[in-house]
């Protein structure tokens, strides 16, 4: 990271998997293989699935568990005749702090377009909650060479009409599609290129006092074993990590990274 600091934070995506007994273990895991300190100095939270977030509510304060935990997903509607949606005010009673927006996955199979992913970032922040706000391209537009334009259209979209003190809190997480899942690690320098883009385009927007805090994630294939070379990079602060985070001791050593930096 550059001069300016920023809390490095590494997030578990959970997609859909484990049931809400797996997720209860799952927490209690990771928080056995991390020290104070190791929480302490890497904000650590979860985004299982809807079901399993009471039981994680659970876990984590009865415990005193310093790691984080959100959403999948929100309604873009407060509240109404919308059968299987969940309205961000639901997520906030049950202490979530973050929610997924715009994630690749929901792009794709469920038909958001940024004017969705506008909308839901804008309802996270009306129930409270922070968006981690995805953003990324698919493989035909990284072969013609154009990933840095089609993220900061994305980019664009997605944060239409925020207010500078959301801005401030957001957090966005790069995460090249083609990578997503597949094992292909975007290499150091191909996140740097896109988040070093994306803050850029914050600095040219909304000035320093935004782009100089937003924390921006890379996401993609994260392992324990390229996680401090993704981080060394200036503009990535944190990771959106989704295979390797359903494995207690394999997230708990990406939450480590700045270990493996020091050894
Ligand atoms: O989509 C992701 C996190 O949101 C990344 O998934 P993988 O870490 O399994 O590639």
């Amino acid at each position: 990271m550059g001069d300016v600091t920023r809390k490095p934070i590494i997030a578990g995506n959970w997609k859909m998997n484990l049931n809400h007994f797996e997720a209860i273990l799952l927490v209690r895991k990771l928080a056995a293989n991390l020290t104070a300190e190791q929480l302490d100095a890497v904000e650590t939270v979860v985004l299982p699935p809807f079901t399993d977030l009471r039981s994680v509510e659970g876990a984590i304060k009865d415990d005193k568990l310093n790691i984080g935990y959100g959403a999948q997903d929100i309604s873009k509607f407060a509240s109404g005749a919308y059968t299987g949606e969940i309205s961000g005010g639901m997520l906030a009673k049950l202490g979530a702090t973050y929610v997924v927006v715009g994630h690749s996955e929901r792009r794709e199979y469920h038909n958001e377009d940024d004017a969705t992913v506008n909308a839901k970032n804008k309802a996270a922040f009306e129930a409270g909650l922070v968006p981690i706000f995805c953003v990324g391209e698919g493989l035909s537009v990284r072969e013609a060479g154009n990933q840095v334009e089609h993220v900061l259209a994305q980019v664009d979209a997605g944060l239409e009409g925020l207010k500078t003190e959301q801005l401030k809190q957001i957090v966005i997480a790069y995460e090249p599609v083609w990578a997503i899942g597949t094992g292909k690690t975007a290499t150091p320098e191909d996140a740097q290129e896109v988040c070093g883009a994306i803050r850029g385009r914050l600095t040219e927007k909304f000035g320093a006092e935004v782009a100089d805090v937003v924390r921006i994630q890379y996401g993609g294939s994260v392992k324990a074993n390229n996680i401090a070379q993704i981080m060394a990079k200036p503009d990535v602060d944190g990771a959106l990590v989704g295979g390797a985070a359903l494995d207690a001791e394999g997230f708990a050593a990406i939450v480590r990274f700045p270990e493996h930096v020091s050894a």
